[in-house]
């Protein structure tokens, strides 16, 4: 894609959540893990690509002994529809015994996070929960009902992009998001 058509797809979109939204976001998840999490020894489990901007800004902020891991496992590929999960890279630390928080940008259909979920309790870790930037709400969940456990942020049922999260495979540098409005585009 030439660099004018990106710049208009980011033109072309609607802000959904600015950067103070976010960072406050940010601060509520900051209270909330380090109430949860001060004491247990945790690893962040984080879901590349999309995970990588959010954990960045929110791992930094915790004043509490943890550790990080990452894994990549992907559906979208770019596209703005999921298609078969594909492991990359699985989880190198050993999660037996550990409390592990699965840290991903978005909770869209959850069929990525069921994955990691199912990953993680098969080598024995002794918790798993989820913690995302931003939930969509939908009722086509990977299991019906399913929600994040940590999440301060929702979008309604639209493609999203900025802060981690692509089109195309790019704009995941922006720290704002946005909706991507097909219509005022000819790409799709
Ligand atoms: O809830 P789901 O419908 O499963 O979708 C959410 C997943 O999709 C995106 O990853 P993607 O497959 O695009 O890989 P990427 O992070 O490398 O872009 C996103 O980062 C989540 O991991
Ligand atoms: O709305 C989305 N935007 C970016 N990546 C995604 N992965 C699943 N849903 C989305």
């Amino acid at each position: 894609m030439d660099i004018d058509t990106l710049n208009q797809i980011k033109n072309n979109a609607t802000l959904l959540h600015d950067n103070q939204r976010i960072e406050s976001a940010l601060s509520c998840l900051v209270e909330k893990l380090t109430l949860d999490y001060a004491n247990k020894n945790p690893i962040f489990l984080v879901v590349m690509n999309g995970g990588l901007i959010f954990a960045g800004q929110l791992l930094s902020r915790l004043k509490f002994p943890a550790q990080i891991d990452y894994c990549h496992a992907t559906r979208y590929r770019g596209n703005t529809s999921g298609g078969e999960i594909g492991w990359k890279v699985e989880p190198h630390m050993d999660l037996a015994g550990r409390h592990v928080v699965i840290l991903d940008d978005i909770l869209d259909e959850g069929h990525t996070l069921k994955a990691i979920i199912e990953h993680c309790r098969s080598r024995k870790a002794q918790s798993v929960k989820t913690l995302v930037l931003i939930e969509k709400i939908h009722d086509r969940k990977a299991s019906p009902g399913m929600r994040p456990d940590y999440c301060e942020l929702e979008t309604p049922d639209k493609y999203v992009f900025g802060y981690g999260m692509d089109y195309n495979h790019y704009w995941r540098n922006s720290d704002e998001i946005y909706i991507f409005n097909p219509e005022r585009n000819d790409t799709e």
